[in-house]
């Protein structure tokens, strides 16, 4: 086993924290080698912070976040994360989270080395918050951007608390994505730093002069002091300032990458590959040809949009609300009207249950729309179920469901389109995929392009493989 030149890659996902170590293996097509991974729910869902927030609030509590990740990294062996010399990051997009600069977090003793533990920290406010409807963010000003605004994402958020409960964001000083927010933490940055490909997920930040749309930000009374300082995704963001798990103090640590960007650097093989991620929601992905520059004027409207690869690059993407998070909602219903009926059953017996079901029901008339969270193209229409016959099995809706995620996916970014980028192969990704051989078979069937199937740990994967190929050579920028 590689014991040396190993980088750890850790991705902050929205249902699961997920980690991996990675060592180069060059007799290998790919030039590395999985050295070990670990992914835990995280179950960190938490109620709102701000009383005035309605239903619609999607919050998360970042000492859940960050147990998660202290499970990870206590199962990995010890000789491996002594041998850890670069250390990458991703995670959820769009999603805020504030800190009191120098009071961010507490180093608690946590048996043989310390552990990161929150200090002066809100919640997280994910990507899936919807307290901003359509008409706040019809109120807010036009962003100077190829990419519009959407609810949930860091900008529009911020500009919510700013209306609606200013006195939220006076004790913080600092503010990022969550995964930013680990990044400063281990490097015990001054101030956050953030990769184009988080700012550009913020709203308010534009991809070709590289800067937030401070003007625009400020004439509205946004506290542009909370906007990140932004660095080149594949850049060090500086170093740990102490021992951690076993890994060495000094060890540099990436400037934190999207979710999206990680998981297809992970399995990019080739530019004519698009890449399928279905996790908790699902993205379509490829690269835009190198040059690619987008309109500079927001569209709303449109289905696909330009987000920031690396070293200038654009990726076409269909970014799906609805995904994985669709089949738990599912599954949940489930669990819950069987206790209504006074039974209990187990969550993982639910979900092998339903997939067996559909397994045996290889075609359905049941046709679902599965928008339950609309999409940022079109927020406002929701799911629906038609062409509904007496024979409403467990197999029939969870195959209809299945075929419904992926249909909703090609409505908004068609095969056709992909032809045009010159797509040649779909790489499919997420532990969503991985686990549902129905989803499986509805992404075979509906893809004309030959398909293959990676990982289930992907950003993780990609966010190491980033710091392996990209920074272990370079110096800090
Ligand atoms: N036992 C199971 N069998 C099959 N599918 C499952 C099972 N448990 C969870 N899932 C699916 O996996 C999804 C969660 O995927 P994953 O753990 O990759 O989330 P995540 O990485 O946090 O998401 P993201 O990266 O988008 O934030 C759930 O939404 C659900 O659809
Ligand atoms: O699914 C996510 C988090 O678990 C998001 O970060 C998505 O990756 C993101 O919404 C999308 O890819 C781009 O908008």
């Amino acid at each position: 086993m590689a014991a040396r030149g190993i980088t750890l890659g850790i991705d902050l996902g929205t249902t699961s924290v997920k980690a991996a170590l990675l060592g180069a293996a060059p007799d290998d097509p790919s030039g590395f080698e999985v050295l070990a991974s670990c992914a835990r729910a995280a179950r960190a869902e938490a109620a709102a912070e701000s009383v005035v927030a309605g239903p619609q609030v999607r919050e998360q509590d970042v000492s859940r976040i960050l147990q998660a990740l202290n499970e990870c990294l206590a199962a990995f062996p010890w000789q491996l994360l002594r041998s850890v010399v670069g250390i990458g990051v991703s995670g959820q997009m769009h999603g805020v989270v504030f800190w009191k600069t120098g009071q961010g977090c507490e180093w608690t003793e946590g048996g043989i080395s310390p552990v990161l533990a929150p200090g002066a920290v809100s919640h997280l406010i994910t990507w899936q918050d919807g307290r901003c409807s359509s008409e706040f963010l019809a109120s807010l000003p036009q962003p100077k951007s190829h990419l519009s605004v959407a609810t949930g994402f860091g900008c529009a958020t911020i500009f919510w608390l700013l209306k609606n409960c200013p006195e939220f964001l006076k004790p913080y000083d600092a503010a990022g994505t969550v995964h930013d927010y680990l990044v400063a933490m281990l490097c015990g940055l001054p101030r956050p730093l953030m990769s184009d490909q988080n700012a550009a997920s913020w709203g308010y930040f534009n991809t070709q002069s590289q800067s937030w749309n401070v003007e625009i930000l400020r004439s509205s009374g946004f506290p542009v002091h909370l906007l990140p300082d932004i660095a080149k995704p594949g850049s060090v963001a500086g170093r740990t300032t102490r021992v951690w798990f076993e890994i060495p103090k000094g060890t540099k640590v990436g400037v934190a990458l999207g979710d999206l960007q990680a998981s297809v650097y992970s399995c990019m093989a080739q530019r004519t590959d698009a890449v399928l991620n279905i996790s908790t929601s699902v993205q379509l992905a490829a690269s835009m040809p190198s040059g690619f520059q987008p309109a500079q004027t927001p569209d709303p409207a449109a289905p696909v949009a330009y987000f920031p690869y690396f070293d200038g690059t654009y990726l076409g993407v269909a970014a799906s609300l609805n995904g994985g998070n669709v089949l738990a909602m599912f599954v949940h219903m489930l669990i819950q009207w069987t206790a209504d009926l006074g039974l209990e059953v187990e969550e993982s017996t639910v979900y092998s249950r339903i997939i067996q079901a559909a397994m045996q029901q290889t075609d359905t008339h049941l046709t679902i729309t599965p928008t339950v969270l609309g999409e940022r193209h079109l927020p406002d229409q929701l799911a629906s179920v038609t062409r509904i016959s007496p024979d409403l099995s467990l197999g029939h809706v969870t195959r209809a469901l299945c075929r419904g995620i992926v249909q909703n996916l090609l409505s908004m970014l068609p095969v056709r389109q992909l032809q045009e980028w010159g797509v040649q192969r779909v790489v499919g990704s997420g532990s969503a995929l991985s686990r549902n051989e129905v989803l499986k078979q509805e992404v075979q069937r509906a893809f004309p392009l030959p398909m293959f199937f990676g990982q289930d740990v992907d950003a993780a994967v990609g966010a190491a493989l980033v710091m392996l190929q990209r920074n272990l050579s370079q110096k800090e920028s």
